[in-house]
């Protein structure tokens, strides 16, 4: 036989394959011819059995599917306006401003923006503790801005009321199940394992590493200065400031990002910046659509970028620590006092000597970065702001800082003198009073809550706690929008209730981080204002709150150098005290 050629045989069997094939095709038919064989042969088995009349019932089923299905529409729409009647009687007690219509509510009354922060001041004006406030016709949300009424919602005994997820869920694809967002018992074991992290012992060496980063922002100002331009956007300078400080606490990683922004810093940046655009813009409040814009893939990119860095520092750490073991790596790390945060999550164990899983260490590593650089950044932009608003306050600060530094040389601030800033810790605490970074935190009432006054917060409900209210209220703080650092003098004599001042929240998820951000921001304040006069710019200023609060074009304010003889390369003169 000649290769290419088939015999008759082989034709046969093909044609037989074929036919056969075909065969199986047309008996299996298309879906239309399938369902029709399919219901003849159900009433053809329905006769044979003697379910004759079967064919004449299905009509019949169909109505008493589409009736059951109704009912349970019914009942289940008429459950939600009973429970919304009765929620809506319950709230009755709490007093509301005027709504904007039925359909909106309050919706849109406050903005982001300056107008918006008037209107809440307004609003604690005339309640003074409690109101309720409709997010459209069906959301109510109770916001307290009274200490006395979050006690039983920041500090109830026993149960940790969740916190409401309306401000952080965009923040989840970021910071995964970090500290910030996780819930329940994870969250319990979480804190309790990171909470060592945060300990005295642990902050003291970063003092120095405060010390080195504002050093480089100096040098960098005073350049600028020496180049000509004296205003400077304060929130930009700064938040490279904190982010370079946290690299180092947390990842011992030098970017130098104060210079040139690395590309992981830059990610940081644009997330943060994206989450508050997207908490602006409603129409992106729905996941599958934001994942389709060009701000949501920038997101999606922005993310991996961080990610893979957090990731790659715990791979090379958990390599290190795996060659030493634990005891040399202990011994090494204490001996170069170089313990950052990564090393305590690594090492850190729950109750049953279980540790964090890399995950776990990636997630509570990126809620660090994220927690605690735009806040701090605030915290201490708002400072060096009201500081300029009151020559008087910013030369007595100096002067505190020059006699307690004598001639030290270098000028740097120790972990000891931390303590030894009284007037200027006044000024720190009074300046996040009148301008707190984070303005609300709030909980979703998992059960009634009962406030001293009697009244019930229906379980169900959204509860903000509004800290810019409660530092504003003038039933807590006599002529509050005045910045007075004197309110915060222990020889006062009027006391502040420790719940009137609440920048980093109270109870068992305030702040994890508060000593951290004390810290550094006496350090930075301190350095300042011992090199620099700050003035303040003649635009008006526009508080604007996002994620935190922040100046609508960004906060100006005029540097000026004071002589420094110590450093040579100083082309710089002693200004005016005006
Ligand atoms: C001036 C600076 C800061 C302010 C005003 C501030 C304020 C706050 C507030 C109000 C909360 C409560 C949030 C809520 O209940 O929803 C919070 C939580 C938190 N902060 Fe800060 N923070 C600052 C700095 C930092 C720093 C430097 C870090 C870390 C290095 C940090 C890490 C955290 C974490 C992890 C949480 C969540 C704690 C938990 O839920 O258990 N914060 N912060």
């Amino acid at each position: 036989m000649r290769m290419g050629v088939r015999s008759r045989g082989e034709r046969h069997n093909e044609m037989q394959k074929y036919e056969e094939t075909e065969h199986r095709r047309a008996q299996r038919g298309r879906p239309k011819e399938k369902l029709e064989r399919m219901l003849t042969g159900f009433i053809w088995l329905s006769h044979h059995l003697g379910l004759a009349g079967l064919k004449s019932w299905i009509p019949s089923i169909l109505l008493l599917v589409f009736l059951v299905l109704s009912t349970w529409i019914l009942i289940y729409g008429l459950t939600c306006v009973q429970r919304y009647r009765i929620n809506c009687k319950r709230l009755r007690c709490f007093p509301q401003p005027p709504l904007k219509n039925w359909l909106l509510g309050h919706l849109g009354l406050i903005q982001n923006s300056e107008e918006g922060l008037l209107y809440k001041q307004s609003l604690v004006y005339s309640f003074r503790d409690v109101c309720c406030w409709w997010v459209g016709a069906w959301c109510p949300v109770i916001r307290i801005f009274h200490p006395n009424y979050i006690k039983p919602v920041l500090l109830a005994s026993g149960t940790v009321i969740p916190k409401d997820k309306l401000f952080y869920n965009f923040l989840e694809p970021w910071l995964g199940e970090g500290l910030l967002l996780s819930e329940g018992e994870k969250w319990r074991r979480h804190r309790h394992m990171l909470t060592p992290a945060f300990h005295f012992d642990i902050l003291k060496p970063y003092v120095k590493i405060f010390n080195q980063s504002v050093d480089i922002m100096h040098a960098k100002w005073r350049r600028l200065c020496a180049e000509g331009t004296n205003y400077l956007e304060m929130f930009e300078h700064i938040s490279l400031m904190t982010l370079d400080s946290l690299q180092k606490c947390i990842f011992s990683y030098n970017s130098n990002c104060q210079e040139k922004p690395s590309a992981y810093i830059s990610a940081i940046l644009e997330l943060s910046s994206l989450v508050a655009k997207r908490h602006n813009n409603p129409l992106l409040y729905w996941d599958t659509l934001y994942n389709l814009t060009s701000q949501g893939r920038r997101f999606s990119r922005a993310c991996h970028l961080v990610h893979d860095f957090s990731n790659a520092v715990i791979q090379e750490r958990r390599h290190i620590l795996a060659q030493q073991g634990t005891e040399a790596f202990l011994g090494n790390k204490r001996k170069s006092k170089t313990i950052d945060f990564i090393d305590i999550l690594l090492l850190a164990k729950d109750e049953d000597g279980k540790a964090l899983s890399d995950k776990d260490i990636q997630a509570e590593a990126d809620t660090f970065m994220f927690a605690g650089h735009d806040t701090t950044a605030s915290g201490i932009s708002w400072a060096l702001y009201n500081l300029a608003q009151h020559q008087e306050y910013q030369d007595r600060c100096r002067q505190e800082i020059k006699e307690l530094l004598g001639d030290r040389q270098p000028e740097e601030i120790e972990w000891d003198d931390l303590v030894q800033m009284p007037f200027l810790t006044m000024c720190i605490k009074e300046s996040l009073r009148l301008h707190s970074p984070v303005s609300m935190v709030s909980r979703y009432c998992t059960k009634d809550i009962q406030l001293p006054d009697g009244r019930i917060i229906p379980k169900g409900n959204i509860c903000l706690i509004s800290i810019f209210g409660i530092h504003h209220n003038p039933a807590v703080w006599p002529k509050p929008e005045v910045y007075d650092p004197h309110r915060f003098d222990t020889n006062n004599p009027e006391k502040i209730s420790p719940l009137a001042f609440i920048p980093f929240s109270v109870g068992s998820r305030n702040c994890i981080g508060q000593n951290f951000a004390l810290s550094e921001l006496k350090v930075v304040l301190a350095l300042t204002l011992l090199r620099f006069r700050v003035l303040p710019d003649k635009h008006p200023v526009r508080r604007k709150p996002e994620i935190i609060l922040r100046e609508e074009n960004g906060l100006r304010l005029k540097v000026e150098p004071l002589l420094d003889l110590s450093s040579p390369d100083m082309h710089l003169s002693e200004t005016s005290q005006e």
